[in-house]
């Protein structure tokens, strides 16, 4: 990695970089810088990166963008459960998706007997979410169910794909009844799990067969439109995470906007697939409408992890309102501190490329958003270096406008 920009560029306490009192209401910080014109910056990029742009294949640097960025405001937190036989694997999910657990750990795990509860912080969207234990009858008309379902959006079955399933999709269809005939605007997602280890006939059998089964029975109680998503996942790669994505996206009303101006931004800067990544949780919530391979998904996830990696090498965020033990004197100096840390850090990696072809045709691109919000291009051919200012100045407009978005 190599650091293609000057000092100056992205220098905090410049003049010319002075940075906006944090006006979110919600814990959402801008590395960008403020006064920059769009042109001067862009056309310094472009000097900078045809002056600079060594030969090696992997390259990292910041910048400044010129805008800065007004507060933004999600909606209500994407909220839902976990639902099962027992040992399908309900708690590894939530624990390694939410919690960050490493999946090898989940060996350890002990049977859950209560609701289980787990929020995500300092992510972008505050997931929260909640394992229900198999032996709690839930469905029964005395269990008070509005406790748990009254204000969730979706229900995520858990299939062991690697044991019998017979008996885990009769309770899949009770379930999907019940949530049918009391909470129709619920989401019912199914993940067909543990497929790692699987050969890919098995994989495929078995996920057309729980599918296939479903839906006839469905049909046959007269619930056939009941529409039910199916992935298959395992903790051990990429595809859990890339299920919970886009069981999240159907639960973001932003989400038509997002993909409409990713699929805008591709086809004018010739990118060939880009993601809007949730940067700590690694899940996107947003992808252009150009098919979404998992390979794809896999590689950005990766250049995510670097990112962050690095920052975690040269600067995170203190959390801000942690609780401190230190006397009220040190506390004073403690703030005083951070607050020169946030503002240093306000000026570290905002944008990053790492490149995998000798051509130069091949090579991703990253921008921060936020710091908890970052977009992700796997650039096409015809996006070369030399269309960097077309490339910045509308990632730059693509910024603002999903800024604008989560506004509304
Ligand atoms: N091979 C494989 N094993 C998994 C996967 N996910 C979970 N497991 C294993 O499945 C076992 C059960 O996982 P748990 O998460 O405890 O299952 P649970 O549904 O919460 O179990 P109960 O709380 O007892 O109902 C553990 O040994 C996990 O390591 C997966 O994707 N692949």
């Amino acid at each position: 990695m190599r650091t293609l920009f000057s000092d100056k560029i992205h220098a905090p306490c410049s003049p010319a970089a002075e940075l906006r009192p944090d006006p979110f209401e919600l814990p959402f910080q801008s590395s960008l810088h403020s006064s920059r014109s769009a042109s001067v910056v862009n056309n310094w990029l472009t000097q900078q990166f045809q002056n600079e742009l060594p030969s090696t294949n992997e390259t990292s640097y910041t910048h400044g963008a010129p805008n800065p960025l007004p507060p933004m405001r999600r909606k209500a937190n994407p909220r839902f459960v976990f639902m099962g036989m027992r040992r399908c694997g309900k708690s590894s999910v939530q624990k390694v998706v939410v919690q960050k657990l490493p999946p090898a750990d989940s060996l350890y795990l002990e049977p859950t007997y209560k609701v289980e509860h787990a929020t995500m912080h300092g992510s972008f969207l505050h997931f929260e979410s909640a394992e229900i234990p198999t032996q709690l009858p839930v469905l029964s008309p005395s269990y008070d169910h509005a406790s748990i379902f009254s204000n969730i959006g979706a229900v995520i079955w858990i299939i062991d794909s690697q044991d019998e399933y017979f008996s885990s999709i009769s309770e899949l269809l009770r379930t999907a009844v019940f949530l049918a005939k009391n909470y129709p605007s619920i989401n019912l997602d199914v993940f067909i799990h543990k497929t790692d280890g699987l050969s890919e006939e098995y994989k495929y059998d078995t996920f057309r067969e729980v599918r296939q089964r479903v839906q006839d029975e469905l049909s046959d109680v007269g619930y056939g439109h009941r529409s039910i998503s199916y992935y298959q996942t395992s903790i051990f790669d990429h595809s859990i995470f890339e299920a919970m994505s886009k069981v999240v996206q159907k639960l973001l009303p932003q989400l038509p906007s997002l993909e409409t101006l990713l699929t805008k931004l591709c086809a004018t800067c010739r990118i060939q697939k880009a993601y809007l990544f949730d940067t700590v949780s690694k899940i996107y919530i947003a992808t252009d409408a150009s098919p979404t391979l998992l390979k794809d998904y896999e590689v950005c996830s990766d250049y995510v992890d670097v990112i962050v990696d690095i920052k975690q090498l040269y600067g995170w965020q203190e959390q801000v309102g942690a609780p401190s033990t230190s006397p009220p004197q040190q506390q004073e100096q403690q703030e005083e501190d951070e607050q020169r840390q946030n503002s240093s850090d306000a000026g570290l990696i905002g944008e990053s490329i790492v490149t995998y072809d000798k051509t130069g045709d091949g090579y991703m691109f990253a921008r921060e958003v936020n710091d908890s919000l970052s977009l992700i291009c796997i650039m096409g051919k015809g996006s070369s270096v030399e269309k960097r200012v077309l490339i910045d100045y509308n990632v730059d407009v693509f910024v603002d406008a999903v800024v604008k978005i989560f506004q509304v």
